[in-house]
């Protein structure tokens, strides 16, 4: 737990919970004399409206730990809560319903090619049912409008360039409105500038709507826009802070 100051009255002090927090937690891929431990003794609170890089060299376990933040997989050992939630032994149910309010930005922007700009965004509040009375193309027009594609909105992605088609998958990742934003290598197939204006839309509509999001990347031009830098190593998590940056420099 952590003591923040309101918003509201900077005197006020009150507690919060972590978004996430894993105590001890361990995960294994296979089985037998095949089993081999990935994370090891991982212990990490994350609070709302941070932006989290995590970062590493490749094979140190920073996909299986993001993954197993979003409720992609079930935690085996330890403790991860999520949303209060506990996942480890989670029913595939509370495994949905956890999903539910984490939006999801990958490397391949996994945008559906045969929906429009607007489309795609739309079928991510057709999965909300606190959405299906409000006006969703209005809303997906809105959110297009925020990431700065309001003039493509019924373009197909395959007429956007990569830039575009990754902000399309941001638009869809946070008009739901998520506590949680989780990005896998988001800029990793975008050019400098794109992969820049992408990163700094992401922080500024976090920021707007409190939003947590954990990045995965290898991309040391983006680091400084996170608020906490979590260093892996060999399944192990190495540093954690704003220095952890100073590692990977
Ligand atoms: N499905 C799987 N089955 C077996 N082993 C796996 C599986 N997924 C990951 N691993 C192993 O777990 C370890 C951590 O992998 P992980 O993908 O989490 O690393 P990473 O830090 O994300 O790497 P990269 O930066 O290359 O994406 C690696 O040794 C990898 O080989």
């Amino acid at each position: 737990m952590k003591k923040i100051t309101s918003s509201h009255n900077p005197m006020h002090i009150v507690t919060t919970e972590p978004v996430i927090s894993a105590q001890n937690l361990n995960h294994y891929f296979g089985e037998g004399t095949l089993r081999k431990q990935a994370l090891f003794d991982i212990n990490l609170d994350i609070y709302s409206g941070d932006i989290i890089i995590m970062t590493g060299p490749s094979g140190s376990g920073k996909t299986t730990l993001l993954t197993l933040m979003g409720g992609l997989r079930s935690a085996q050992e330890g403790s991860l809560k999520i949303l209060g939630q506990e996942m480890c032994s989670a029913s595939k149910k509370q495994l949905r319903d956890v999903r539910r309010q984490i939006g999801y930005i990958f490397q391949a922007h996994n945008l559906m090619t045969f929906l429009t700009a607007k489309e795609n965004v739309r079928m991510s509040l057709e999965l909300h049912d606190e959405f299906l009375n409000q006006d969703m193309d209005a809303k997906a027009i809105s959110m297009l409008e925020s990431v700065g594609l309001g003039n493509r909105a019924d373009y197909y992605p395959d007429s956007l360039s990569g830039g575009q088609k990754q902000r399309v998958a941001i638009a869809r990742a946070l008009i739901s409105q998520p506590k949680i934003v989780l990005a896998d290598e988001p800029t990793a197939a975008l050019d400098k500038k794109s992969g820049r204006d992408v990163v700094e839309l992401m922080q500024k509509l976090a920021k707007e709507q409190g939003c947590t999001i954990l990045l995965v990347t290898h991309d040391n031009r983006i680091l400084d826009i996170a608020d906490r830098i979590i260093y892996m190593e060999d399944g192990h998590l190495i540093s954690d802070g704003v220095d952890a940056a100073a590692k990977v420099g």
